[in-house]
């Protein structure tokens, strides 16, 4: 079997410091290996008081759990617990936190071996943006999706991140069917429509999802953030995994976000899901920017006649009432589905249309609310 492979080079792999090797002194065990097919991704815990060279045992890590193996098309290594995250920012010296997040609490309480609070900035990258919902179905990755573009057909240097790496869809939804390159040790995102992308998607395939586990979620996603040659960046779209587990908690703890924009259906948001994610994010200090309204209304697409099937109206007054603010409302509509479907946005699909104008209204919006644009919408 491929793994008791991998695990025997990893037991190969001794560090400064570390009593025999680094299986034997549980930097790493089976659990912390993640096949998938031919890709391999292994998650490391480093101890807070190693003193050896990070980059170095990165290296030789790498070098060794290939060896006579083969069959391994891809690998990913990942450092993580306190003293591990720090090899992989190695582009992130101490810059300056995006301008609208406060310092990192001092004890935000979240579980797990890797936490540390939150991350500098990434340079080059003005403003990260992430787009969460509640829950799941809500229409989350089609709205990143409709936001990312819009912004980068207004003008602005986009990237898209698709963070939701359990069931990556950002793939489908742009219709990308290459691989990234690599240059060094980076890997270069594919440019669609103006922007920037990178899923773990690119990387496995539909049919055969990795299992993924809390601590490796978060350090893959750290990886594809920071280890990826996004540029100059205006905004980084990011494109969170549904729900508010501890995953999503840890996720937003970590990575250097601006703000964070909530999905969510007219019915939800009279529920108890969309103040789930209001609260993840408000545990973690990151700003609200505001609440999308998808689904709002049902455009019959033989008619053109729009009914509120369910309630829409309450969520502005729902928002107002969360004390965040409303940033638009995106009807249900069968072009939306067919043309997400085809992996076109709306704004490339039909620039003029009314479904382009509504997703620019929102996009506007999060851009002024971030400094980066005039809002002159009343609403
Ligand atoms: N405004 C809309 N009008 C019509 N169809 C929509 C709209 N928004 C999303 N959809 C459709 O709803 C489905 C779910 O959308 P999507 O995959 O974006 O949801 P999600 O919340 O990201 O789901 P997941 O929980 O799988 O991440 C898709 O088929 C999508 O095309």
């Amino acid at each position: 079997m491929m793994i008791t492979r991998i695990m025997a080079n990893l037991a190969k792999v001794t560090a400064e410091g570390v009593k025999g090797n680094i299986v034997e002194a549980g930097l790493v065990s089976e659990k912390d290996v993640a096949i998938n097919d031919h890709k391999v991704v292994v998650s490391v815990n480093v101890p807070g008081d190693f003193m050896g060279d990070l980059k170095a045992l990165k290296e030789e890590i790498e070098k060794r759990v290939g060896e006579n193996i083969p069959q391994i098309t891809n690998l990913l290594v990942v450092l993580t617990g306190e003293k591990g995250a720090d090899v992989a920012p190695e582009t992130a010296p101490a810059a300056e936190a995006p301008k609208l997040r406060k310092p990192a609490p001092k004890n935000p309480g979240v579980p797990g071996p890797d936490m540390r609070p939150a991350q500098a900035a990434i340079p080059g990258i003005k403003h990260i943006v992430a787009v969460a919902s509640g829950k799941g179905g809500v229409g989350k990755s089609t709205t990143a999706v409709n936001l990312a573009a819009t912004l980068a057909a207004l003008g602005f240097k986009v990237g898209l991140l698709d963070g939701d790496i359990y069931g990556p869809s950002i793939p489908r939804l742009l219709d990308i069917k290459d691989r990234p390159a690599m240059k060094g040790d980076r890997v270069i995102p594919i440019e669609k429509y103006g922007m920037k992308v990178m899923s773990m998607g690119f990387l496995q395939d539909e049919e055969s999802p990795v299992i993924w586990r809390g601590p490796m979620v978060v350090t893959a996603l750290m990886q594809m953030t920071r280890d990826v040659d996004w540029g100059e960046l205006d905004f980084l779209v990011l494109d969170m995994p549904p729900g508010t587990g501890d995953a999503q908690l840890t996720m937003a703890q970590q990575t250097p976000l601006s703000g964070a924009v909530i999905v969510s259906t007219p019915q939800d948001l009279a529920l108890v899901d969309a103040r789930k994610g209001l609260k993840m994010f408000k545990d973690v200090d990151v700003p609200i920017l505001g609440i999308i309204e998808n689904m709002s209304t049902f455009v019959c697409p033989h008619c053109g006649k729009e009914s509120e099937i369910f309630g829409h109206g309450g969520a502005e007054a729902d928002a107002h009432r969360l004390g965040v603010m409303f940033l638009g409302a995106i009807p249900l509509h069968m072009d939306i589905r067919v043309t997400s479907d085809a992996g076109k946005p709306c704004i490339i699909a039909d620039p003029n249309g009314v479904h382009a104008d509504h997703y620019k209204k929102v996009a506007l919006k999060v851009a002024a609310l971030l400094g980066m644009a005039e809002d002159d919408d009343e609403d």
